[in-house]
């Protein structure tokens, strides 16, 4: 990166080089016309400025944004890797919408603070001193006329630091809530949830417009110090020049070339403005990813994970409790599950079966005991082998925004529409074609047919114990039984653990337990139900 800071301080020099040259050339025409040898150097330094000052601006603009593109690439991966560590739990710390603002903006103001911060803050030094450097070689008084407004721009812009830096950071934390609540009203969109969101948003609005117009503010303060600096400098250049002319300390021609370049400086200060912004930007960027960093998910995988024995798994939770906020939900559970048994989970809305679900799928760690398959503690395995030999359908069955295909080939990619359609028959959802569209979350489908794909899903996996949280809480009793039916099919001799509180689903039971006051209780499996499916 140093080599397009360095460039771009060239490219500036030579910017400054070229509006010299051109006005001791200008001048030199007309007041030494017949002077060739001298017009012809001009000339040559006048086309070698331009030309050189264009390639190395090319240049600077290719090494700056390719560096700005692969430090992108790369911290996108970082970022990715920073939230992947959530799994699931991902959402109950952050809003959808903060996240996705924070993974476009935080990524852009780190990614481009090397081309707003020290490419054209270097170019304007660069600039400055040579200026400066070069008027005290002719008149200490003339190096103070141009190189002390130039110091008052560098100054004034200085100053704005800490406003403009606070103004940044409310606008991004502005936008942030402003994505967060019209994504969540775009999401509610079919309810009253967008309206309610209306005032909200406004609100937000009408405070962005107050940031951007105070920024505005900043941004034509410093624009008319600069101004004021460079009629000041231009004058005072000509007034001292005409003085050091008079006294043959300088010929006219070099005094054009003198005041022209002291013009040209002014532009490398345009970009001073926004440096205390881009600043602050990436500061609280980078805060904020490593605030993300720095905190612990739910679970974690261990450092030197154990693995898991090949074929069947049997999965045993042995005095396990849970407890959530003031609550204990589960109070010392046992259970033991064999390979390829299916056990029903009963029990009233709110007993814990859910939570119990979590901790098969190691969402959840308990606070006392332990959950292990085929005798490995869960944390002990790697959290990829965990949910890979786990499927789950949770009760919000959450689809991706694409097509039924897309959607079931996350659990199989290879699986054809040959192989599809059948399975589409199969849990009665054969009116549609693989490749409808589902939408956000599944919000093109209904309850029942979210809840289908996502059971579907749970089943295509190469799992080897199948996990329904109420897979047919939403379905009709027609339609339940051709699920239950779809479900008996598809899991291939696979262990099931199905959570409901609807008696159909019990029919496919070796065990049933009903979750009450924190405790399993085995009820009688039900033998007469099980012919049916
Ligand atoms: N993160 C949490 N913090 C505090 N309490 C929680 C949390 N998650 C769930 N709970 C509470 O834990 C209890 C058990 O919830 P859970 O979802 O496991 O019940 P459930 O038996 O699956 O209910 P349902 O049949 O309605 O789905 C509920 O009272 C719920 O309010």
């Amino acid at each position: 990166m140093n080599g397009a800071v360095l460039l771009a301080a060239l490219a500036s020099l030579a910017a400054v080089g070229l509006a010299a040259a051109s006005g001791v050339l200008i001048s030199r025409a007309a007041l030494q016309p017949d002077d060739f040898l001298s017009l012809t150097l001009l000339v040559t330094t006048v086309r070698a400025l331009g030309v050189g000052r264009a390639a190395l601006r090319y240049a600077e603009r290719l090494t700056g944004h390719a560096h700005a593109l692969a430090l992108g690439a790369h911290l996108r991966l970082q970022w990715f890797d920073t939230i992947s560590r959530f799994g699931r739990d991902l959402l109950s710390l952050e809003r959808r919408g903060d996240l996705l603002s924070r993974a476009q903006a935080d990524v852009d103001a780190r990614q481009m603070w090397t081309l707003r911060v020290p490419l054209p803050l270097l170019s304007f030094i660069a600039v400055a001193t040579a200026i400066t450097l070069t008027t005290l070689l002719i008149d200490p008084l003339l190096a103070a006329l141009t190189g002390v407004p130039l110091l008052v721009t560098a100054g004034h812009a200085a100053t704005q630091r800490h406003p403009a830096a606070a103004l940044a950071q409310d606008r991004q934390e502005l936008r942030r809530e402003h994505s967060a609540r019209l994504l969540d009203a775009v999401a509610g969109s079919a309810d009253s949830v967008s309206q309610a969101a209306l005032p909200h948003l406004t609100a937000l609005n009408r405070a962005i417009m107050v940031t951007a117009g105070s920024s505005s503010t900043l941004a034509w303060q410093f624009t008319l110090t600069r101004e004021l600096m460079f009629a000041l400098a231009v004058s005072g250049a000509l007034w001292r020049g005409a003085d050091l002319v008079t006294a043959g300390t300088l010929t006219g021609a070099w005094l054009a070339g003198l005041v022209l370049a002291t013009a040209a400086a002014f532009e490398a200060a345009t970009l001073l403005t926004t440096l205390p912004a881009a600043h602050a930007e990436r500061i609280s960027a980078r805060n904020r990813t490593r605030q993300w960093r720095d905190q612990t998910p739910l679970v974690v995988g261990p450092p030197s994970p154990q693995s898991l024995p090949d074929g069947p798994l049997e999965l045993d939770l042995r005095g396990v409790t849970v407890r959530l906020g003031e609550r204990t939900i589960l109070n010392g559970v046992h259970l033991h599950v064999a390979a390829g048994r299916c056990v029903v989970l009963t029990g009233p809305s709110g007993a814990g079966k859910s939570t119990l679900l979590h901790l098969l799928t190691r969402d959840l760690d308990p606070d006392q005991g332990e959950v292990t398959l085929s005798g490995i503690p869960l944390p002990t395995a790697a959290l990829s082998d965990v949910r890979r030999a786990l499927s789950l359908h949770p009760q919000q069955s959450p689809l991706l925004d694409g097509s039924l295909r897309e959607n079931l080939r996350l659990a199989d990619p290879n699986l054809t529409d040959e192989q599809l359609k059948p399975l589409l028959t199969q849990f009665a959802l054969d009116h549609l074609c693989p490749d409808h569209w589902v939408g956000e979350g599944g919000t093109q489908l209904s309850g029942g047919e979210r809840a289908r794909v996502s059971i579907l899903r749970a089943l295509l996996a190469p799992s080897r114990i199948v996990v329904l949280d109420e897979p047919t809480a939403h379905l009709d009793p027609d339609t339940e039984l051709l699920v239950l039916k779809g479900i008996q099919a598809n899991r291939q001799g696979r262990t099931l653990i199905i959570a409901s509180h609807r008696p159909a689903p019990l029919a496919l039971a070796d065990q049933i337990y009903r979750l009450q006051d924190g405790q399993l209780h085995p009820l009688p499996a039900a033998s007469t139900q099980k012919k049916v499916i």
